[in-house]
């Protein structure tokens, strides 16, 4: 069978990442969480000290970190330098830097090229997520889905993650994931944003395992179709 490229992108809480892992899994295809990708190169920079209020320290600096993705859906990994970086991506720290990091257009320049490097490297074909991949780094990708859910629904989800944390976080984690959406949609360089030519899932009132027969679905109707 030929190779597929699905890009699927969207605001934080919207189930991309756990929608495209179950994706390619269930159709043996690839995976890249590229949000991963923003995140280590934010960890990297706040490691050696770079300046993450300065756009031209950033911008001199973002060739500098080796970032590595393993695409196996089943166990993804992600290290920079060779060091495992896939718990400290995620604290809260990294979290509240890495939209700064992402909206400079050499860092995105960088990612981009590495993003499309190993999309083009995947034999059977890969699923891709982010906030930019059906606009610019894959606009030829044969299915591009734009995921949505309402604030609340989707900071619910984000708050349920945070075990022991109070349900006084609630309000916390929205204010946090809305200025988010803010600023990735708000930048200058590649933005989120939907592609012309995506198919929009609203997945306010959607299990996670309807969202994945949906998507598997439209896979399979534009492989049938070609
Ligand atoms: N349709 C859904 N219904 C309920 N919970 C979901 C759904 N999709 C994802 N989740 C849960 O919401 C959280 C965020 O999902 P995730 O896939 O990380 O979103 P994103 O990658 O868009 O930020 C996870 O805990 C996930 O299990
Ligand atoms: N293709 C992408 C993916 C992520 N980013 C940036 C913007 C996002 O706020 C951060 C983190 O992305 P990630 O997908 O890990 O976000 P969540 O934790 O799921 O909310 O990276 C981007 O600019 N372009």
């Amino acid at each position: 069978m030929e190779s597929v490229i699905v890009a699927i992108d969207g605001p934080s809480g919207t189930g991309k990442s756990s929608t495209s892992k179950a994706v390619a899994a269930k159709l043996g295809l690839s995976y890249l969480d590229t949000g991963a990708q923003y995140r280590a190169i934010t960890w990297w920079m706040l490691r050696n000290g770079v300046d993450v209020a300065d756009p031209a320290a950033i911008a001199a600096a973002a060739g500098k970190p080796g970032i590595v993705s393993g695409t196996d859906p089943a166990a993804p990994t992600i290290t920079v330098d060779g060091t495992d970086v896939a718990a400290p991506i995620r604290t809260q720290e990294v979290t509240s830097k890495v939209s700064a990091v992402s909206a400079v257009p050499e860092v995105r320049h960088v990612i981009t090229e590495l993003q499309r490097s190993i999309a083009r490297a995947a034999r059977e074909g890969i699923v891709v997520e982010g906030r930019d991949i059906g606009t610019t780094v894959l606009p030829d990708a044969d299915l591009k889905v734009f995921l949505t859910a309402s604030p609340e629904a989707r900071a619910a989800r984000r708050s349920g993650e945070l075990k022991g944390k109070e349900a006084s976080d609630l309000a916390a984690t929205r204010q946090a994931l809305v200025a988010r959406d803010a600023a990735d949609s708000g930048r200058k360089t590649s933005p989120l944003a939907k592609a012309g030519d995506a198919v929009e899932v609203d997945t306010t009132d959607l299990s996670l395992q309807q969202v994945v027969e949906c998507v598997v679905t439209l896979v399979e109707e534009k492989r049938a179709g070609r």
